[in-house]
């Protein structure tokens, strides 16, 4: 072999040694939280994906967790991240929004939604879109418009459902919750659309975490073609309403059509990416509530006898058991509302939250740099022996006895801080509802399915079948 040939090689082997030595140990004005960044590029990915079939948390994290410490370094996806899972750091980084850190979301997820653009407006928008959502989805509205309109919604599925021989209560849940969702949002009527929105969102969902091959046949391309047919349906929407002289429908479009007057933002592209937003962010996660609900009450009947009590107890109180809840009743299913803590404990769908940070921050004595992502992994703390005994038994009762701090910290299935879930209290009225219309109405049995899978996402190995049918029939 010639010299050159050998200098070449030799300068090749310096600067491959040299990317990987800096890959593993990257640039930080500090000590890095321990840990591995894996292989260049790739970084530790391909061990996050490895499926376990549990609902504990997933062995990665766990692994790292017990050879770390709460707070370790590695790398996912081509990204720098930093896990933690002390609960005192977490709730202080959800706190942090817009000082020390940021939003961020999966590149897809980003390049989807339009996130990427780091708008200078971002913070206005923000609260823009809160507001807007704690206003149709909040308290106030559950008072006084929503709560009788979603046991009218839950008593038709349910009806609807007992009619079958059997059903998938994922995709059947999230017709139920993008119905519900769309109703509010845009006064959809299912009966008049020739697009089926259910179909569009699971396979956009779908594709959200697949590889990003954008060829005809492919569970990604299938999500970008599905994902503009739903806003395309949507634009149409808009425009019908926006042509309207009177439109007094009361919904969130109605509320957004008038803000367009003043708001320079709202254009149309931006409305309906938001509405597709919105109706994203319910349904996939009401949908594996309730799939995890039926899976729990399933696997242990004594929790479904109490809550059949806590119900009957409700109708047995009023003076016509037909008449629809109250809020004063919602308010008292103190046990429903431990079933749903509880559900929400076991299943969380995401193993966390993600922010990155726009500075340095310091935790535990370790640096993590500007620009890294900080994963607050929520799932971890849920599952804590030391704030919750016997951490994977289904246990609602475990909730009468819980102090205030504990859950606070240890439990946030809807994140915290600033951009805590806007749709919290609606998710709780929407499950506390169909559990009361199904246990006083309804008896219904598991048919098969409904292992979980972890990878890290939570998913049903095969999907959950059960049958319903009327009580008194
Ligand atoms: C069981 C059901 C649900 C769960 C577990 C859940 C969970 C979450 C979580 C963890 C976050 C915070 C994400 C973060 O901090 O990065 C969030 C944000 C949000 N959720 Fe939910 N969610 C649920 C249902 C809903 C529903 C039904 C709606 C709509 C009505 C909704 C609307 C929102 C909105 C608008 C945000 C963003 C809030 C903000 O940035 O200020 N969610 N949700």
């Amino acid at each position: 072999m010639s010299t050159a040939a050998l200098c070449v090689i030799a300068l090749l082997v310096i600067c491959i040694s040299s990317w990987i030595y800096k890959w593993r140990n990257p640039k930080c004005h500090g000590t890095l939280p321990p840990g591995s960044m894996g292989l260049p590029l790739i970084g530790e990915t391909l061990q996050l994906i490895i499926p376990s079939y549990s609902l504990d948390v997933s062995p990665f994290i766990k692994y790292r967790l017990q050879r770390y410490g709460q707070v370790f370094r590695t790398s996912v996806a081509g990204r720098p991240v930093v896990v933690s899972a002390d609960p005192e750091f977490n709730h202080f980084i959800l706190q942090q929004e817009g000082r020390l850190v940021e939003s961020w979301y999966l590149d897809l997820f980003a390049k989807v939604f339009k996130q990427g653009e780091n708008r200078p407006d971002g913070a206005y928008i923000h609260k823009y879109v809160r507001n807007l959502a704690l206003n149709h989805f909040g308290a106030e509205s559950l008072k006084t418009k929503l709560l009788s309109q979603l046991e009218e919604l839950v008593n038709t599925t349910l009806k609807t459902w007992s009619c079958q021989d059997s059903i998938e209560v994922k995709r059947t849940a999230a017709t139920m919750a993008i119905q519900s969702g769309a109703k509010q949002m845009f006064s959809y009527d299912p009966e008049k659309s020739s697009v089926d929105l259910t179909e569009k969102y699971i396979n956009f969902s779908k594709g959200l975490l697949a590889f990003p091959l954008n060829i005809p046949g492919t569970a990604y391309h299938r999500c970008l073609q599905d994902h503009k047919k739903a806003l395309d349906v949507m634009l149409e929407i808009l425009k019908e309403r926006r042509g309207l002289a009177d439109d007094d429908h009361g919904d969130v479009l109605h509320h957004i059509i008038q803000d367009m007057k003043t708001e320079n933002f709202l254009t149309d592209e931006f409305v309906v990416q938001l509405m597709f937003g919105l109706l994203y962010v319910s349904f996939d996660s009401l949908s594996t509530t309730l799939t995890m609900a039926f899976k729990l009450l399933a696997e242990n009947p004594f929790v479904f006898d109490e809550l059949t009590a806590e119900h009957e107890a409700i109708l047995k109180r009023r003076a016509n058991p037909d008449s629809p809840i109250t809020w004063e009743e919602y308010k008292s299913m103190t046990f429903t509302l431990y079933v749903i803590n509880e559900t929400l404990r076991l299943g969380s769908v995401a193993p966390g939250l993600l922010r990155r940070a726009k500075k340095d921050i310091q935790v535990n004595g370790y640096t993590i740099p500007a620009g890294w992502a900080v994963m607050v992994v929520s799932s971890a703390l849920q599952l804590n022996p030391n704030t919750f005994e016997n951490p994977l038994a289904f246990n609602p009762w475990r909730w009468k006895d819980l102090k205030v701090n504990d859950i606070s910290k240890h439990f946030m299935p809807f994140g915290g801080g600033m951009k805590q879930c806007a749709g919290a209290e609606y998710s709780r009225v929407l499950l506390s509802t169909f559990f009361h219309v199904l246990v006083t109405k309804y008896r219904w049995k598991k048919i098969d399915g409904g292992d979980v899978v972890r990878s890290p996402m939570l998913k049903f190995r095969k999907p959950l079948r059960i049958k319903i049918s009327e009580k008194h029939i």
